[in-house]
């Protein structure tokens, strides 16, 4: 009988779940506890983390995870405590956050939730692993990325990262259908700047692999400019209203499979493929310096590296500039409302 040694000798990480009652987390639960993100091999003790009014819906995933049977689950720490979320874990995926209410402006939004960031930044300084990985999803989640970092001054810029890979994956899958092949024969679509409505989806370094076997640059390949430069840049940047309006809720099961994309990659790596993060910016391509600006990546061991030396067309300065400086105002503002 063969025995798998490596699967009984791995040792458990633990991995931290934020919003656990809530849409995107009930696809991402599942997707982290089969072995998707960290491994087949990798034992979990997953920390499930909300607010005290939603208790009784935890208890009901708990439930559920514990009929999933899953084999490499060790253990569930569900809880409403945000120091025993924190405690020890490798990896935490920051997806609770405050959804935006009737009437509600978005300056009273991000003001709200840095603050959750900002109480989760200490918690990650005083109780997780000082490698731990941290991805932000909640939103605004470059700017919660940011200041989660700035509060957790004992673990380093770069291992805070903000969601972009959503974007990422409804461009490509725009780019996929609009050529008639799979998404796999697309490779290198960028996401730059913020996860909002200011992103900029860059087409420009794009290749795919058509329908009839040849590798050609994508501007090349659906031979549109009119379409590249407008339809598909607002149908990726407005593709979550665009969910909303036909579901009445937001995208959940694209943003945990987005979610679980970005820190598998992170973790296990990208053999030399681009991937868009949010990241701390050291002032590439021109832009600010100390937002999370989203850049193309590369990761390898557990860390990643912007892709340098692309070349940068004046219709794309002026998106990278204008995404630029709206993580500019958001910073100001939401430096502000955590002082205050
Ligand atoms: N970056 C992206 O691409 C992307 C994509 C989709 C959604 N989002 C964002 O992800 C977030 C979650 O979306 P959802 O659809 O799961 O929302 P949801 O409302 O269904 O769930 C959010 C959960 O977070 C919990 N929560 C609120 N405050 C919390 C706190 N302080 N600590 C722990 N948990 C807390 C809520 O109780 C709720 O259970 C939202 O901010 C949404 O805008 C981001």
């Amino acid at each position: 009988m063969k025995i798998r040694l490596d699967f009984l000798q791995a040792e458990p990480i633990r991995v931290l779940i934020t919003g656990a009652a809530g849409q995107i987390a009930y696809s991402l639960i599942y997707m982290v506890s089969s072995g998707e993100v960290f491994g087949k091999d990798q034992p979990i003790i997953l920390h499930l983390l909300d607010i005290p009014p939603m208790t009784k819906v935890l208890e009901g995933v708990c439930m559920e995870i514990n009929d999933c049977a899953l084999p490499i689950v060790r253990e569930v720490v569900a809880t409403t405590n945000v120091a025993e979320a924190f405690k020890d874990i490798s990896a935490a995926f920051l997806v609770g956050a405050m959804p935006r209410k009737q009437g509600m402006e978005r300056k009273d939004l991000l003001s709200a939730n840095v603050r959750i960031f900002k109480e989760q930044g200490q918690a990650l300084d005083q109780h997780a692993k000082k490698d731990v990985k941290v991805l932000v999803v909640g939103n605004p989640a470059n700017t919660n990325a940011l200041i989660c970092s700035k509060y957790a001054p004992s673990i380093p810029k770069e291992n805070f990262s903000a969601m972009t890979r959503l974007d990422q994956n409804r461009g490509q899958s725009q780019i996929a259908v609009r050529c008639g092949v799979p998404i796999t024969n697309v490779k290198n679509v960028i996401i730059w700047g913020n996860h909002s409505s200011t992103q900029y989806p860059d087409i420009n370094h794009a290749e795919v692999i058509t329908a009839g076997g040849d590798k050609k640059k994508v501007r090349d390949a659906v031979n549109d400019d009119a379409w590249l430069n407008d339809t598909f840049i607002s149908t990726v940047q407005k593709r979550g209203a665009a969910v909303i309006a036909a579901r009445g809720l937001s995208s959940a099961m694209s943003a945990a499979k987005a979610a679980s994309d970005h820190m598998r990659d992170w973790w296990q790596g990208t053999d030399g493929r681009w991937v868009s993060m949010g990241v701390f910016s050291d002032g590439s391509y021109g832009t600010p310096a100390e937002v999370m600006y989203s850049f193309p990546v590369t990761c390898a061991n557990k860390k990643w590296t912007i892709v340098q030396g692309l070349a940068i067309d004046d219709f794309s300065r002026q998106k990278l500039d204008s995404t630029g400086n709206e993580l500019m105002e958001e910073r100001g503002e939401a430096i502000a409302a955590c002082e205050a």
